[in-house]
């Protein structure tokens, strides 16, 4: 088969895969009339190109590119089919952390040992930057930053003594501060004890507790956790009628490493404001987790709350899960911290060795590549078959697609890189979208996450003569891996003894250096996200803008008789006349909230609309 494709286009490479933007010069790859390509080719080494763009075929391929003569020929075998051929692969590949009980198969992923021989130098590379972030080197060049997430699980590593001081202070403080409140010692004022957390905060600040609470909380809790993670007053108003009167008895942890995060700034005035009209004192209630000296911080220390705790410049949201974040509220729903940080330690020893075949992370981090040509062709989809780990593939959607969804590479690139995460868990989603999946448009491989203990000794029964509830759950997970494995879709299967804080203290471990692997391979900065600020400009634009609609529309309502105005006229007067489609957007939303009231016409015909507010404000018209 050949196409044709144009100048820069995909290329599909296999056995010979293209390993990145430039590969290796071979026999696969022949340019025919040099001249045409923009830049120097050397007769042997290294050729950038831009990488492929286009999901990997199974079968035999050859492409050719008339515009510039470039002929690559690539001949991938299908996957490997043969049942004792594949337990070979199976057993050959099996990589197994003995203490802690967690294996990971790798053996459904295509990969050809020419592939993992091509990899190895570049994954050597990764393995000396991730030395290089751990003694503190400014892996976060764009904002000049240490990345210090393992040092939260091993202090000794951090690079200085004053750091690793840190660590193990707030470590004890908020172990100490746990026992505490649990134990009724730190109680809030008109009640012997607390026994709700409300957690305010969003992205990394939310998303790891959020996941362990859901992983690891017992039935029981001592304290029981929900969540304010957005700007929504309904969902604001759900969780605080939710709690109703035990607001009393709510320790209100806020949590931003910035400080300024607008939507957890509204959350916590909204609740602050619930604590007005409830007739209590939030300082009393109120728990902090940001940076020294963020707006957050000042706030907290000026209003006298119960207590602050730190996170560090040198922690990214998204890896702050062992940090004061992710520990503080585990630990007051009774969660055994130390042992996330043991199972987060040990994952990391294990990460640290430079054999490939023995590093749990560099071989998923090879399989991500190898199934996504590392341009992120393919998507992520996560499925533990565990209820309690549902939230580990959204957990993963921030770690991986904020750490590695980046526009330019560290030599100042353009290359769009990423890897789409997404799923839930089994076997509920084979009954959504599995379907397609093993049918469909193949454009993902699979996660699954294994968890060998169905439920706690001595709960055991059979449904049916010799078959448990929990046998189900196991047969479905392998028969859907088999079944996807048969029509080509490739899988990687993680699997755990228990769902322990142990054992969840490794997967994050596991997948946060997998990342920082993968980002050193695909050669970008996994610490920073330049492009959620785009979002948060524009976010603040529209409410000035909105502040100015309404400063025109109280002037027209303050005349005798009230001026109702058209959308053009506002926009006319908000020297605005290009975002007339924001303001009828802000009309309509003030309107559907009873904030402006429209005259004529109606929100569905926008030239029809004339708007006025229904109070005029006259000390604003002169402010
Ligand atoms: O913890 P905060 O400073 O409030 O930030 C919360 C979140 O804000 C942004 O969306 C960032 O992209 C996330 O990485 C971060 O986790």
């Amino acid at each position: 088969m050949a196409s044709s494709i144009s100048a820069g286009l995909a290329l599909k490479l296999s056995p010979q895969r293209l390993t990145d933007k430039s590969f290796q010069f071979s026999s696969h790859l022949q340019f025919r009339n040099p001249s045409l390509v923009s830049y120097p080719l050397p007769t042997t080494g290294t050729v950038h190109l831009r990488p492929p763009r286009v999901a990997r075929e199974v079968s035999p391929v050859s492409i050719s590119d008339s515009a510039n003569d470039v002929v690559v020929s690539s001949k991938s075998p299908r996957l490997e089919k043969d049942p004792q051929a594949l337990w070979k692969r199976y057993v050959d590949w099996l990589y197994q952390h003995k203490e802690l009980g967690l294996y990971l198969d790798v053996s459904r992923v295509g990969f050809t040992d020419e592939f993992f021989r091509e990899m190895e130098p570049r994954l050597q590379k990764a393995f000396k930057d991730m030395v290089d972030l751990e003694k503190g080197a400014i892996a976060n060049p764009d904002e000049g930053r240490m990345v210090g997430h393992y040092w939260l699980r091993n202090p000794k590593l951090a690079p200085k003594p004053f750091l690793t001081q840190q660590i193990e202070n707030t470590l004890d403080r908020i172990c100490d501060f746990a026992e505490q409140v649990i134990s009724g010692k730190i109680r809030p004022p008109q009640k012997s004890s607390f026994t709700q957390i409300l957690s305010i905060g969003i992205g990394g600040s939310a998303l790891g507790p959020q996941f362990v609470a859901e992983a690891l909380a017992p039935d029981n809790p001592p304290l029981k956790i929900r969540f304010i993670d957005n700007t929504d007053p309904a969902g604001i108003d759900h969780q605080i009628a939710q709690l109703g009167s035990e607001l009393e008895s709510t320790l209100v942890i806020v949590v931003s490493k910035s400080g300024g995060t607008p939507e957890t700034r509204n959350g916590l005035l909204e609740v602050q404001k619930a604590f007005r009209e409830a007739g209590l004192d939030f300082s009393k209630q109120g728990v902090a987790i940001t940076q020294e000296n963020s707006l957050l911080d000042n706030t907290a220390r000026i209003e006298g709350w119960l207590a602050r705790f730190p996170m560090f410049d040198w922690v990214g949201g998204r890896t702050s899960e062992m940090s004061a974040v992710g520990l503080l509220a585990a630990a007051l729903q009774g969660i055994d911290i130390r042992e996330m940080l043991t199972g987060a330690a040990l994952m990391d020893e294990a990460n640290r060795t430079t054999l490939v075949k023995n590093n749990p992370a560099a071989l998923l981090a090879l399989c991500w590549y190898w199934a996504t040509d590392g341009v992120g062709s393919k998507d992520m989809v996560v499925l533990p078959y565990k209820d309690s780990l549902l939230l580990f593939s959204r957990y993963l959607q921030q770690l991986v697609m904020e750490s590695l969804g980046k526009e330019f590479d560290l030599d100042g690139n353009r290359v769009n890189q990423g890897i789409t995460v997404y799923g839930n868990k089994g076997s509920t989603d084979q009954h959504a979208y599995i379907q397609q999946l093993r049918d469909g448009v193949h454009n993902f491989f699979v996660t699954f996450i294994e968890v060998l203990r169905d439920r706690p000794p001595g709960h055991d029964w059979e449904l049916e003569p010799g078959v448990t509830c929990g046998d189900y759950l196991f047969g479905f997970l392998q028969g859907t891996r088999s079944a996807l494995y048969s029509n080509d879709r490739e899988s990687i299967t993680v699997t755990v003894q228990e769902v322990t804080p142990r054992s969840v203290g490794a997967l994050v471990a596991l997948y946060e250096r997998a990342v920082g692997i993968y980002a050193s391979l695909i050669n970008i900065n996994a610490y920073h996200q330049p492009g959620v600020e785009a979002g948060k400009k524009a976010a603040g634009e529209v409410l000035a803008l909105q502040k100015r609609v309404l400063a025109v529309l109280n002037e027209a309502s303050c005349k005798q008789p009230v001026e109702p105005l058209t959308l053009e006229e506002i926009a006319d007067r908000c020297h605005a006349p290009d975002d007339i489609e924001m303001i009828y957007k802000i009309i309509a939303h003030m309107a559907a909230n009873d904030r402006a009231l429209i005259a004529e016409g109606s929100c569905g015909s926008p030239r029809s609309i004339k708007v006025f507010l229904g109070e005029c404000n006259v000390d604003e018209m002169y402010a």
